[in-house]
């Protein structure tokens, strides 16, 4: 591989509890190449989440991440930004779209200045560039500019988390985090919308993180593939050769659970 973007090496969580801590993350290592779709999967409760998290630096107490546990992003040490340098890593250099993104626009905001207030905090935009800069967003994601004027209520929960997408790229990040980004949309929803972020990172070049129980997807959506049980990374490899001829057990288990897949790759 060319100089991963994103390096993890050694990462181990734990939660700490009263009685005893719980181990979600154990030892994982992997790297994600410049403008790659590396995934992560596995049972619920194996860690996906906890991983995401703590690479967008979102992880909060009882979390706590042990002292050998590294971090790069473009060889910056992740793990170890104050707060200062933190608030520009975030959006700028990591974007992050969970599941419930689409509930995180301000419902009583015109998009408008929900773009505006994030060109503005970040990049010191002036309105009237900032209104370009998301005129040019919301096309990407097949909304129409002059849509920028409404509010969240008025879009259906597939064009708000297209909305929010946008917002995301609005920044030009390096590392996009998704984890469940689609779940709450319906599977042709889904699909667009991952062939639309496909198409984006094809021209802005930013990596992907991608999470999801769906491995139909999965497979589909990723370059590589990082199957998790109980916390540890127990196999990677491109998805062709997870999903062909997985090594392990366990995802040897994965796929006889899943029904054969449909519909080609989304490339
Ligand atoms: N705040 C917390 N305190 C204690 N344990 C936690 C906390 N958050 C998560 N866990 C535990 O850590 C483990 C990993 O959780 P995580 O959410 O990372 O898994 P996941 O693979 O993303 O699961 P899912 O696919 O269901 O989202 C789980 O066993 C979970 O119960």
């Amino acid at each position: 591989m060319t100089q991963p973007l994103l390096s993890v090496r050694n990462l181990t969580i734990d939660y700490i509890g009263e009685e005893k801590d719980f181990r979600a993350v154990d030892d994982v290592s992997f790297d994600v190449a410049p403008g790659e779709v590396f995934g992560l999967a596995g049972e619920s409760g194996c860690g996906k989440s906890t991983i995401a998290f703590a690479i967008s630096r979102l992880h909060k107490p009882p979390a706590l991440i042990r002292k050998e546990s590294r971090i790069l992003l473009d060889g910056r040490d992740v793990l170890g930004l104050d707060r200062q340098a933190l608030s520009a890593f975030r959006w700028r250099e990591v974007a992050m779209v969970f599941q419930s993104a689409m509930n995180s626009l301000n419902p009583v905001l015109r998009i408008e200045t929900q773009f505006y207030d994030m060109l503005r905090t970040h990049k010191n935009m002036s309105r009237a560039s900032a209104r370009e800069r998301t005129a040019e967003m919301l096309t990407l994601v097949d909304i129409a500019p002059d849509r920028m004027r409404d509010y969240p209520h008025q879009f259906s929960g597939g064009m708000r988390q297209r909305i929010v997408i946008a917002i995301c790229m609005a920044l030009d990040p390096k590392l996009v985090v998704m984890d469940e980004p689609t779940t709450a949309l319906d599977v042709v929803v889904q699909r667009e919308i991952l062939q639309r972020i496909n198409e984006l990172r094809r021209s802005f070049g930013f990596s992907v993180l991608f999470i999801t129980h769906d491995l139909g997807l999965m497979v589909q959506f990723c370059d590589r593939i990082g199957i998790m049980l109980s916390g540890q990374l127990v196999e990677q490899n491109t998805a062709e050769a997870i999903y062909r001829t997985p090594k392990h057990d366990y995802t040897k288990k994965l796929w006889a659970s899943f029904p054969s897949l449909h519909g080609g790759a989304l490339l």
